[in-house]
């Protein structure tokens, strides 16, 4: 597996869904209200997985072996696979494959990169449950360069050690918990009515009066006006018909990001003195760098300007997550223009990719729908619109987006970097090795998911309170002390629009 497994590795795999999503149309049906009367029998509350895991295997007692002795592809074959068979864009195929052929553990060579991947439920529990305090994903050294280069701030992502843990522990205690996210209910709640208007607008553009074209693009506007709404205060104005100049400039940047990220990676293996001859993929980086950091710029000076004007009238200034990080300045302002570029750059596609994999799975799946629509009308009752306080009542919502992370995960796997000599399935791996967590596989092994295959949200609901079990074959956000720190905000952004769609449309169809 490639050497750095973050957002940006997994571009490849999301450029991949995205084909497959764009090939498909979606119909969402007009409501039936008749519907509505049916009641399902579930049991509220949790959010854990079907089955008992066992803990993990830590006892082996046969002899350590070293890293020499590690089964793994060839160097030629691994050359071959990504660089002449494009492995970049299989990166989940390649996963089952290898998982296959070698066993829970293997290793592989990227150039002169070694990376050791991890391809067992209990063993990726055993790495990351020895973690020290400031873990490392992967080499960031061309996010770095970039930002060296232009004299800006690392931000959560490319950060490392110190300053990673400093910006961690800020927006740790501003975003990681539901209930600090549930703020945010009210505003998600009108971007979705945009998004609600949108499709409808769409629908009545084609013949049928039902079909919405390129659900994906619809999706990315829908999490970039969410995430952007809950990090920078505004709105941008996505959803609209006429989308304003500044947005579609970031919209562009983005997508050059994604779109070159292939190109970004296979030249990450080519030396750095390559660059004269093959200047391309580099350029293109740091061009969509610079759009992506300028759109931060404008909309936190913006907001810096207002709170200013404010202070100096002596008005009280009120405002969400940007207000407080300006006003209380526990991070200096390069680093407020860092972090929200990072994390906006992180919180679209990932919430749309997988949006648009659930209509899909529900498309396909109409017995599903129907129980997730009875769920839903039983829980709202004569409201029409769920907040974030609905959602604890809502398990199958939830569990629809805990099993098509799943099966789809957005990131197929994860990285990190060994700061300390470990002992991981039998083999001594030394400090400083790179290793790949390979969810995409744990994810659809019979071993950790009965029936791995299926689409079934119900697998994710608690029979009652004591069926509370940690499942390391299935972590979409990661886990642990670096996991995703946007994690409620793209959970409260799906189950919202979730909770919607099933209430304004019976049923979504596959054209
Ligand atoms: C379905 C949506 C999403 C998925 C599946 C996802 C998944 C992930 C994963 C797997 C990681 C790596 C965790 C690890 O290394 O253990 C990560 C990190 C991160 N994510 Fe997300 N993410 C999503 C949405 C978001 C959103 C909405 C934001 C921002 C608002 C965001 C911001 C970040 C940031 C900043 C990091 C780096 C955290 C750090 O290094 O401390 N993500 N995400």
């Amino acid at each position: 597996m490639p050497s750095v497994l973050n957002h940006f590795t997994a571009a490849c795999w999301r450029s991949f869904q995205g084909d497959r999503l764009n090939k498909r149309i979606f119909v969402l049906r007009a409501l039936h209200k008749s519907a509505a009367s049916e009641a399902f029998g579930i049991s509220a509350g949790g959010d854990q997985p079907e089955r008992m895991i066992a803990p993990a295997d830590v006892g082996e007692k046969t002899a350590v072996k070293t890293l020499k002795e590690m089964p793994g592809p060839s160097i030629l074959s691994n050359l071959i696979e990504f660089f002449w068979r494009d492995g970049f864009s299989r990166i989940h195929e390649i996963q089952i494959e290898h998982r296959k052929k070698y066993g829970r553990i293997f290793k592989s060579h990227f150039g002169p990169q070694l990376v050791v991947s991890v391809a067992d439920r209990d063993l990726v529990a055993e790495v990351l449950r020895a973690e020290g305090v400031a873990p490392q994903r992967g080499n960031m050294d061309s996010w770095k360069e970039y930002r060296d280069l232009r004299g800006r701030s690392t931000g959560l992502i490319s950060a490392e050690g110190e300053d990673w843990l400093k910006m961690r522990s800020v927006l740790r205690q501003l975003i990681m918990r539901p209930r600090d996210v549930a703020v945010f209910s009210d505003d998600v709640s009108k971007v979705v009515d945009d998004l609600v208007k949108r499709i409808c607008i769409l629908r009545s553009q084609e013949p049928d009066g039902a079909t919405v074209p390129n659900v994906n693009d619809l999706f990315f506007k829908y999490a970039m006006e969410g995430v952007a709404a809950i990090l920078y205060e505004c709105r941008l104005g996505c959803l609209e018909n006429e989308i304003p100049q500044e947005t579609q400039d970031y919209i562009d940047a983005l997508h050059l990001m994604f779109s070159s990220f292939k190109t970004t990676m296979y030249a990450g293996a080519i030396p750095k003195w390559l660059r004269p001859v093959l200047p391309k993929p580099w350029e293109e980086f740091c061009l969509s760098w610079d759009g992506l950091f300028k759109f931060s710029v404008i909309h936190v000076d913006k907001r810096l300007t207002e709170i200013k004007a404010q202070l100096e009238k002596g008005e009280e200034v009120k405002g969400g997550l940007l207000t407080h990080m300006l006003i209380t300045q526990e991070m200096n302002l390069e680093e407020i223009y860092a972090n929200l570029t990072e994390m906006l750059l992180a919180g679209v596609d990932t919430t749309s990719f997988t949006l648009s994999w659930a209509s899909y799975l529900l498309a396909k799946h109409p017995q599903i729908q129907q129980q997730i629509f009875t769920e839903v009308t039983r829980t709202l009752g004569p409201r029409t619109v769920a907040t974030a306080d609905d959602v604890p009542q809502l398990p199958l919502i939830r569990g629809l987006v805990k099993e098509t992370l799943r099966l789809f995960p957005v990131l197929p796997g994860n990285g990190r970097v060994t700061q300390d000599d470990l002992v991981v399935g039998g083999y001594f791996i030394p400090k400083g090795t790179q290793l790949a967590l390979c969810h995409y596989s744990t994810s659809l092994e019979e071993e950790n998911f009965a029936d791995a295959l299926d689409f079934r949200p119900d697998r994710w609901i608690r029979k009652d309170a004591t069926d509370r079990v940690d499942n390391f074959g299935s972590i979409p956000f990661g886990h642990g002390i670096r996991s995703c720190i946007g994690r409620r905000i793209a959970e409260l952004e799906m189950h919202l629009a979730l909770t919607r769609f099933q209430y304004n449309w019976e049923t979504i169809k596959l054209m």
